[in-house]
Formats: C-alpha cells, sequence, structure tokens
C-alpha cells in the first residue's frame, strides 16, 4: 500500500504527518510510527500524528511520540496539524479541533509560504510551587526550572536525571530549564517519549512562561528556543489557575513522500 506522508516542524521540533481520514492506518500501528520517526532508519521526527475524522470537530489529532507510543499533548505538533489540515483544504483560516486533552481552537496567519498559527491550550488548574521547580499540566505534564543562564548548560544531561528520579520515573515528565532575560525568556527542554533535548516543545514553552509569571507578573512572552522564537499570553485568574491561554508560532512544512507498507 502506498500513503502519502508530510513533514512539517515548528521552532524545529519535528513531525510526520499522515491524512488517516480514510483509516488506512491503525491508530495501534506502533511499531511503524517508531520506526517512521527513527532518524536512521525511518524519516526521522520528534512525534508523529494522524489527522482523523470526528463528529462535531474539524479534525481529530492523534499524537505519538518517537517512541511510537501515544503522547499527552503537544503544542508545536498542534501548530503543525493545524497547518496540514489548512494545506490539506480541511480548514480555512478559523478551525475547533479535538485532540488528547481535550477541544482546541486556533487561527492561521498565512503570508506568502509563511505559515503562523495561534493555538489556544487547555486550561491550567493545579499547579505544584516545589522548592526550586514548578509542576503543571498544560496539556503534557512539565517541570520547569529556572537557571542563570544557558550557556554550556547541559540540557540533556540534567534533564534525563530529574525524568527519571524516583517520582518520575514511571510515567515520566518533561523538563524545562528557563532563564530570564530583558525582553524574553529562554527555554530548554528535555521531552519523555523522545528521550532526548528537543529543539522546542510548546506545552514546555507555556509552562515555561506561566512558571516565569510568578516572577515577573507579566502575562505576555517572548520565548526563545534553540529551534525559534514563540509567543505565549493568557489570563491568570489566580495563582491556581489559569486561562485563555494561547501559544503563537510558526507551522513550516518541510517535504512530501510515499510510504510503501
Ligand atoms: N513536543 C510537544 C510535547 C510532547 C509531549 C510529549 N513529550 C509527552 O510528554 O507525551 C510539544 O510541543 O508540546
Amino acid at each position: 500500500m502506498n500513503i502519502k506522508f508530510s513533514k512539517y516542524q515548528g521552532t524545529g521540533n519535528d513531525f510526520v504527518l499522515i491524512d488517516n481520514r480514510e483509516q488506512l492506518i491503525s491508530p495501534d500501528n506502533f511499531l511503524l510510527f517508531e520506526k517512521l520517526c527513527d532518524r536512521r532508519f525511518g524519516i526521522g521526527a520528534d512525534g508523529l500524528m494522524l489527522l482523523e475524522n470526528a463528529d462535531g470537530f474539524d479534525f481529530r489529532m492523534r499524537y505519538y511520540n518517537s517512541n511510537g507510543k501515544e503522547g499527552s499533548m503537544c503544542g508545536n505538533g498542534g501548530r503543525c496539524i493545524i497547518a496540514f489540515a489548512h494545506h490539506l483544504g480541511v480548514i480555512a483560516d478559523k478551525t475547533k479541533f479535538i485532540a488528547v486533552d481535550g477541544e482546541h481552537e486556533a487561527e492561521v496567519h498565512q503570508s506568502n509560504e509563511d505559515i503562523k498559527v495561534s493555538l489556544k491550550m487547555i486550561d491550567v488548574s493545579t499547579i505544584e510551587f516545589g522548592k526550586d521547580f514548578y509542576f503543571l499540566d498544560t496539556g503534557s505534564p512539565h517541570l520547569v526550572k529556572f537557571i542563570d543562564q544557558h550557556e554550556q548548560f547541559d540540557t540533556f544531561t540534567e534533564g534525563k536525571n530529574i525524568r527519571y528520579n524516583d517520582r518520575f520515573k514511571e510515567v515520566g515528565t518533561n523538563v524545562n530549564f528557563v532563564s530570564l532575560h530583558q525582553d524574553h525568556i529562554q527555554v530548554s527542554t528535555y521531552e519523555r517519549g523522545v528521550e532526548d533535548e528537543t529543539y522546542s516543545c510548546g506545552t514546555g514553552v507555556v509552562a515555561s512562561a506561566i512558571s516565569s509569571s510568578f516572577k515577573t507578573n507579566s502575562d505576555k512572552f517572548k520565548i526563545k528556543t534553540k529551534g525559534g522564537n514563540l509567543e505565549v499570553h493568557f489570563d491568570k485568574i489566580n495563582e491556581q489557575s489559569i486561562e485563555n491561554i494561547w501559544l503563537i508560532g510558526p507551522a513550516t512544512h518541510v517535504f512530501d513522500g510515499i510510504l510503501k507498507i
């Protein structure tokens, strides 16, 4: 069977996208997803998404980490699947879709070939204020730690130590390191399911912006990641309740190909 796929990236977080509206691929084909994400034996990606039909919504987003297993919400992936749905003609400039963490709305802003997507994330209702970290769920679980500067900071080793500590080793967590700067914050992320540092993580950047708001009192952030720039804004209702959270940034089509399976 020949199946078309597309490769997208959002600030360097890269994904394989497959239009599965005709259900040609089983959503449980985890071995195939792992193989396709492999950077030596497959296409190579941090994750894979299936775009499927869903009653009452424009589409369903199914997200898998590069280990082939279904992951929790992916913010950069969310922006990429919206650009993909836009290219396929499944959506126009505004959309409502369903993902593993619930309903999302989004808007596509297109100028020439560049696509920028504003994606509304789920509300955040529980934030753990640890001794030297924050822990919150922005669709995916994220631990956030502040560091003085990123230069020579080893995100992979430090992130992996936390992800595999006694508390997290079983279910895992994503781990973000944030440094505060005059007009932006810088974020680096170790991602569970990829088990590596990625160039950017959308839900991680949202968790980092919310955590930074407890230090700076702002509700609007410019964020630098290894793979590019993002913006986040939200309404802080109180210390445990953040609503109207938007993640804004590019979603770029890289290439198309044919899978022979
Ligand atoms: N890269 C994603 C996060 C994927 C979450 C995944 N690593 C998990 O914990 O299942 C993002 O842009 O938000």
